[in-house]
């Protein structure tokens, strides 16, 4: 295959660039600009373990079809600076590349590598960060900054450590059709989306390409997860990392991290079965970082009692990775679906004991289990958010539209979406090619206007999902880590 955009030719999206840089530490001597490149991360549900897994227990998390789309646009040599276009939380900010704290950032003992292993942020690099937070959206109330902070300051904080003060001048344009502190994950998959990308940009990464072996696949993910955990630390202070690692690697893991100082356990469920899940959203939304504090808390004043709830739930989701993993488990059949409910109801009413539900969460509860629908649980931090379904296989459309009635005249969001699904993705460089007319010729560049312009979610996902009308684009690639 061959693209052409800003006057380069690519092969195999972005393998003819990307080969030819070093990537054992040695860099290319000159970099011309890079043509304009997307690169795209899922959200995620957690199906069992959420907050135990902050505590070093066991969770099983699934990737979904919502995702974070991010387009990086290299500016002229001679533009010094680096902007931000986040509409999603409406922030746009702008910092002067040479006023930036790069000093501290490479100073002996603070300089981090690509490779590195970063699990705690440090707090000098944080305090030097602040004067160039403080004077983001100065204009807007006291929580929207927050959000907006919280963002810049992931960005800020990987960009520093990863980028050095000759970085190019560049527009991080960035939009989501995963609701925002909804519980399924929208920060770990803009965390993945800011690591993967300037990753890129320091040409650390050469691929995804589709002759890449495995264990190089792996250990780019790897590399991405890695300062997606750093994005996510500086979003939610106390991340497990579950979040970040299935939006980087896709499809679904079981996943434990015991000792914070080392990688965590990964189990990569590749055969994920097809679950028949309901995703309800209460439209309440909360503080990932307020609901892990709530638990942390709970753990100080009852310590034994808080340790016995989160051992149950690691029970649980120990059941459950070896439910769905017998053979004879059938996603179609009410025996099976029946066994893996009662864990979901079990890991529930150990979340509300731990006291991070909501009333909205429990009225979900209320009505799905009054039509005798299915079984339900939270999902992710709680506190508002979303909720799971598991659907039973009798049930009938009538009371499924009854269901529907009720949730929609009590102000509730239903998300249609796929469980499973691919993980970091690269668009390099930013053109799409359909298949229709007007693409023949070689495709529709995507610059910042037209991914601004895009409307709502349909429009973000018409103009550069990585499915399509057409079905799978081709033009994205993902690093394909399975055997
Ligand atoms: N589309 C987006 N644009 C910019 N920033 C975003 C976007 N989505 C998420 N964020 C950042 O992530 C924060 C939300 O993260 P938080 O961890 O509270 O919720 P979540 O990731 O959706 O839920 P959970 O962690 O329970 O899965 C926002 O306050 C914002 O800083
Ligand atoms: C609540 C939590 O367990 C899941 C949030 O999606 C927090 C975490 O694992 O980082």
């Amino acid at each position: 295959m061959s693209l052409r955009a800003n006057g380069r030719a690519t092969v195999n999206g972005i393998r003819d660039d990307m080969d030819r840089t070093q990537i054992n530490g040695r860099k290319r001597q000159s970099s011309p600009l890079m043509p304009a490149f997307m690169v795209s991360a899922p959200g995620k549900v957690i199906v069992f373990g959420e907050h135990a897994v902050v505590h070093g227990k066991a969770a099983i998390a699934a990737s979904v079809s919502l995702r974070s789309y991010l387009l990086v646009t290299a500016l002229s040599k001679s533009k010094r600076t680096i902007s931000l276009r986040f509409p999603d939380i409406n922030l746009t900010h702008t910092w002067n590349i040479d006023d930036l704290p790069w000093a501290t950032f490479s100073a002996p003992g603070k300089k981090k590598y690509y490779y590195d292993l970063v699990t705690s942020l440090d707090p000098e690099l944080v305090a030097a960060l602040k004067p160039h937070l403080a004077n983001i959206s100065l204009e807007e109330p006291e929580h929207v900054r927050k959000v907006h902070n919280n963002s810049a300051f992931a960005f800020l904080y990987l960009l520093l450590s990863l980028g050095s003060q000759n970085f190019p001048g560049c527009l991080y344009t960035l939009r989501s059709t995963i609701p925002i502190a909804g519980g399924l994950g929208s920060s770990a998959s803009i965390s993945v989306c800011l690591a993967a990308a300037l990753l890129l940009q320091i040409r650390t990464l050469s691929g995804p390409h589709p002759d890449q072996p495995f264990d190089e696949a792996r250990l780019q993910v790897e590399r991405i997860n890695r300062w997606a955990f750093v994005g996510e630390m500086c979003i939610h202070g106390n991340p497990s990392g579950v979040d970040n690692t299935v939006a980087t690697q896709g499809k679904a893991v079981v996943f434990q991290r015991s000792d914070y100082a080392k990688p965590p356990k990964v189990q990569p469920l590749w055969n994920f079965p097809e679950l028949p899940l309901l995703l309800v959203d209460t439209r309440q939304p909360k503080s990932t970082a307020a609901e892990v504090a709530k638990v942390g808390a709970l753990k100080k004043m009852h310590p034994q009692i808080t340790e016995a709830v989160l051992d149950a739930i690691d029970k649980v989701s120990e059941g459950a990775a070896r439910l769905i993993a017998k053979p004879d488990f059938d996603p179609e059949e009410l025996s099976s679906l029946e066994d893996l409910g009662r864990l979901m109801t079990i890991n529930h009413g150990l979340l509300v004991a731990l006291g991070v539900s909501h009333p909205r969460l429990e009225r979900i509860r209320e009505l799905v289990d009054h039509e005798g629908i299915g079984w339900t649980k939270l999902t992710g931090a709680g506190g508002g958010g979303c909720a799971i379904t598991l659907l039973r296989p009798d049930v009938s459309q009538e009371r499924m539209n009854k269901l529907y009635e009720s949730l929609e005249a009590e102000n509730y969001g239903r998300f249609e979406t796929t469980l499973g699904c691919d993980g970091v993705g690269v668009l390099w460089p930013a053109v799409i090619k359909n298949g229709t007319g007007e693409d023949d010729v070689g495709g529709q560049e995507i610059d910042q206007e037209k991914f601004l312009n895009a409307e709502g979610i349909e429009g973000v996902e018409e103009l550069v999902g990585v499915t399509g009308e057409y079905g799978d684009r081709d033009a994205w690639k993902f690093w394909r880590v399975e055997d």
